[in-house]
């Protein structure tokens, strides 16, 4: 836990950093371009260079060049012949990170790490998941479409043994340790308005939320500042909202109306009480938005056909239960981590809630709408 709690701290002052570069107006250089993948999806230079530090990192840590990690992204396009100017990007993005590991309590590498070290390191990500044995799962950058628009996005990590979830670390550079913050932080970024920073320090922007399966507890930390360094003082627990009556719960929901049905979700809203607008966010945010009790309800319908990918839920799932929350598929069967990279066996969609009775009444309610529902 210690460990993945420093690698993903050290990993979003990498996203950060390029996260910037990209908000310059017409940035031209290699790592302020967002490029696309077979799928049309968004990749970026934070994508690559956080896969390969984590997995640098991990390996360093655990002595085990062997580490079996499942991870999105892959090699492709770096390695292929027109991707050499994007490879050199993520080379400089990923040492100017190492090179300050030490004030995360990590080694930094002997030497600079070279373009054919951090391909192996990408490379290196390709365990097939499973139901037998110990394997890291890692989304690099969950939510690339936010964060190319300045907006929230997550670095996650978790830890699956013999198919159960039993560690999660959500880095949240742009969530800030307070509620209250995030309107200030949504201000700065879109409107690029140059008021300042309502605190000193780094509790004003970013967090990294943690959980072990078991112990009943998650924590939030937050994130290392340019001139700081970590300490364990600064963590606290998070804990649910204990709000339980549908008026005065708030759920969260995808932005992409391609990722989720917002009208199904509406239908569901009104069906059980829910007054309050939905909570649109990037990411696995809206997980960490559950598990610290700024929201009551995460819900999820993507188009038939898609298949959930396990880097996309792990890390959220075990914080949120540990906080005290319950999440489920909607026939409230638990998520299935056991079967590689797909969560196979998925009914209709996911459902996280602050507790057991806001829970039963939303897998209720998709029983009764969804024969009449166009999903
Ligand atoms: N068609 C479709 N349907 C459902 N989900 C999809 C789909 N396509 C992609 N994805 C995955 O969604 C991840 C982002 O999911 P979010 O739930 O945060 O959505 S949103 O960005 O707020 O719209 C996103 O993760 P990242 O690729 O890490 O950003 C994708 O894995
Ligand atoms: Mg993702
Ligand atoms: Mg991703
Ligand atoms: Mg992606």
């Amino acid at each position: 836990m210690e460990v993945a709690v420093r690698v993903v701290q050290a990993a979003c002052t990498l996203c950060q950093r390029v996260q910037s570069s990209l908000l310059l107006p017409a940035s031209a250089s290699a790592s302020g371009s967002v490029h696309s993948k077979i799928d049309r999806s968004p990749v970026t230079v934070a994508d690559w260079g956080v896969q390969a530090i984590v997995s640098w990192l991990l390996s360093d840590c655990f002595q085990d060049e062997n580490i079996s990690i499942i991870a999105e992204e892959d090699d492709e396009t770096l390695s292929s012949s027109d991707g050499a100017a994007l490879l050199e990007s993520v080379v400089a993005a990923v040492n100017g990170c190492l090179i300050e590991a030490p004030k995360y309590g990590l080694r930094f590498p002997e030497k600079e790490l070279k373009a054919h070290d951090i391909l192996q390191a990408i490379r290196r990500c390709s365990s097939i998941g499973g139901p037998k044995g110990r394997f890291w799962v890692l989304d690099p950058v969950d939510g690339t479409l936010g964060f190319v628009r300045g907006d929230q996005y997550a670095v996650a990590l978790a830890l699956i043994e013999d198919g159960e979830v039993v560690l999660g670390v959500l880095g949240c550079p742009n969530y800030p340790m307070k509620k209250e913050w995030l309107n200030y932080h949504q201000r700065y970024y879109r409107l690029m308005s140059k008021v300042s920073p309502p605190t000193s320090g780094s509790w004003h922007k970013g967090c990294v939320m943690y959980a072990h399966r078991g112990c009943g507890q998650a924590w939030m930390q937050p994130l290392v500042h340019d001139f700081g360094k970590l300490d364990w003082r600064n963590s606290r627990e998070v804990r649910v909202s204990t709000v339980s009556d549908p008026i005065s719960a708030t759920f969260c929901e995808p932005v992409e109306k391609a990722n989720t049905s917002h009208s199904f979700t509406a239908g569901l809203a009104h069906s059980v009480g829910l007054r309050k607008q939905p909570l649109r966010v990037y990411s696995m945010v809206k997980y960490a938005a559950i598990a610290r009790g700024d929201v009551e309800i995460f819900m999820k319908f993507a188009r038939a056909g898609y298949k959930e990918k396990i880097w996309d839920h792990a890390a959220g799932v075990v914080i949120i239960r540990e906080a005290g929350g319950v999440i489920t598929d909607a026939g409230g069967r638990p998520l299935d981590f056991s079967r590689g990279v797909f969560l196979e066996g998925l009914d209709r969609g996911i459902i996280a809630c602050s507790g057991p009775l806001l829970h039963h009444r939303i897998v209720g309610a998709v029983d009764a709408s969804w024969n009449s529902s166009t999903l």
